[in-house]
């Protein structure tokens, strides 16, 4: 009995000092954050409102509502802020900017940092260098012929799920446009055949911590992963407490769970490849180029990085091109004169019977192009501020002087809606990219973030995207399976379209020939 209240005692004390240590910080306000308004009550004494916004809402979009209020920087937590002037771009992720990644990366690492979470400069420098060469653009074009097969693939399943006159056949274009960059990518960088295009599933293997194996559902082992660390790693301090505490939770118990078949999936593909590698096969992909430079001199990575790097490439290299892809094909059936001008652009290019584009045919296509950012522009697939942490010293952002060790961010949905560089934000219109005046919407573009630690799979994105769009806009018509259909949408680490149920039919000019 006095065991137990004596405990209660001590939750409660506990919980007393805490508040009582945020609110004194608060108003002590050593960094001078409080000039700032709060997104929401007591955001500035903790992080929890803006963990339970993310948990329950699409966070850019709330926070897009303030600043467009005329109110430029807006304080989402104790020590951090989300800036709308555009001036922030270059002032937190440009090349001569000293912010960092901040502590949300290092929380979220495994045993090893791979390239997007590694904070220390230097280090991600000689990382850097190493995965540039995998990336490279001359590589890339080496490994066209791996999205070309895919593409192949994807039509196989398309053409069998065709409506005709007779037999209308709904299809959610949504899981295939994952299926399509997982694919390549696991065949781009580790020639690891997933065949989720070909068994229209993602059910794959995943490897256990000790050796063991089990099925699991790709995407629903990576969106947990998503999912849940879009809500708990906003509390850096308490990351890892937070993670044991939520396994209490049965929604979250869930996600930790099929984290771990996540966390399996590239053990199990680094082993496989590893397995090929000892046996001396030499393959012509990324993970050949993680072992050695080109003039044949080892890099010697650790195990650990070597899971983490295919980790991050498994991850990011399918998730944001997918969703990129399926807001494309979204924006054109909604835009009938838009889908009509680059589909008469592509068809202009290609022969009639071409049915995968090739990629030096497309690539300059400028209204093909001017769709996909547009596209990107209005759904970037990474949509949340990324968060930075200014140098000790401080650093000004946006005119304004921030103290040092303070979170900043810029999200890219609310970027792309600044009125004065892109008018009538919320329109798609892919002509605003065209021409000189399109050119200078360059630095105020951060789909793809800017600076050192801009994407680096930039290159790989545009290469499977055009070849994609083109070859299903030259074969196919698509239509909304539901007239006015509206996505909805999830921002977790990515910005994720819910469906896109469409039907599809093989354009009479080109099945007429069959
Ligand atoms: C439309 C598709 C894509 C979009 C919108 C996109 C967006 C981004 C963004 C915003 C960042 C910065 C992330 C941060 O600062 O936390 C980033 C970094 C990165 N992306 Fe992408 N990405 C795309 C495709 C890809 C692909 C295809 C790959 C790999 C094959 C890839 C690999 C990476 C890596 C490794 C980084 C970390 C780079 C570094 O820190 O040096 N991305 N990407």
């Amino acid at each position: 009995m006095y065991g137990f209240l004596f405990g209660a005692f001590a939750i409660v004390f506990g919980i007393v000092i805490t508040l009582g240590k945020w609110s004194f910080d608060y108003f002590k306000d050593p960094k001078g954050l409080r000039r700032y308004p709060n997104f929401a009550p007591f955001a500035g004494i903790t992080n929890i409102p803006y963990m339970l916004l993310s948990h329950k809402n699409f966070r850019s979009h709330r926070l897009y509502e303030l600043h467009s209020r005329g109110v430029p920087i807006i304080r989402t937590g104790p020590n951090s802020i989300s800036v709308s002037d555009m001036r922030a771009i270059k002032d937190v992720y440009g090349h001569a900017s000293k912010c960092t990644k901040d502590g949300s990366y290092v929380v979220q690492a495994g045993t090893h940092y791979h390239l997007a979470d590694v904070v220390d400069k230097p280090e991600h420098a000689r990382k850097r260098k190493v995965l540039s060469s995998a990336y490279a653009i001359k590589n890339l074009e080496d490994w066209e012929f791996k999205v070309a097969d895919k593409i192949e693939r994807l039509i196989a399943q398309f053409d069998k799920r065709c409506s005709t006159k007779e037999h209308e056949i709904a299809i959610d274009y949504r899981p295939w446009t994952n299926f399509f960059t997982i694919d390549a990518i696991a065949d781009i960088g580790l020639t690891h055949r997933m065949n989720f295009l070909d068994n229209g599933s993602a059910k794959t293997t995943s490897m256990r911590p000790d050796g063991s194996l089990h099925e699991v559902d790709f995407r629903d082992c990576l969106y947990a992963n998503s999912k849940a660390t879009s809500v708990l790693s906003y509390s850096y301090d308490w990351f890892q407490r937070l993670t044991k505490i939520s396994k209490i939770d049965p929604y979250f118990n869930k996600l930790w769970k099929l984290n771990e078949g996540w966390d399996g999936i590239p053990r199990y593909l680094a082993a496989e490849r590893w397995k090929r590698y000892q046996a001396g096969e030499k393959l012509d992909d990324f993970f050949e180029a993680l072992m050695h430079d080109r003039s044949g001199a080892e890099h010697n990575l650790e195990w650990g990085e070597i899971v983490a790097e295919i980790t991050i490439m498994m991850n990011a290299g399918s998730t944001t091109t997918a969703i990129s892809m399926a807001n494309a094909m979204y924006q054109l059936i909604k835009h009938p004169e838009c889908m009509a001008k680059v589909r008469a652009e592509v068809d202009e290019a290609l022969d009639e019977d071409e049915a995968v584009a090739p990629y030096e045919t497309v690539k300059h296509l400028p209204y093909l192009r001017a769709c996909l950012d547009e596209s990107l522009r209005l759904f970037p697939p990474i949509s949340h501020g990324l968060t930075r942490t200014t140098p000790p010293e401080g650093s000004v952002v946006a005119g304004d002087f921030i103290a040092g060790d303070t979170t900043v961010a810029v999200s890219a949905f609310i970027a792309h809606r600044d009125p004065v560089v892109f008018p009538e934000p919320e329109r798609f219109d892919p002509e605003r990219w065209l021409g000189e005046e399109g050119k200078e919407l360059g630095p105020y573009f951060i789909a793809f973030s800017a600076g050192a630690r801009g994407c680096i799979g930039r290159n790989i994105a545009y290469l499977e995207q055009t070849v994609l769009l083109a070859s299903m806009l030259h074969r196919y018509d698509f239509e909304f399976a539901r007239p006015g259909f509206e996505p909805g949408r999830y921002e977790w680490q990515n910005l994720h379209l819910t469906e896109l149920p469409v039907m599809i039919r093989r354009r009479e000019r080109l099945s007429e020939k069959l």
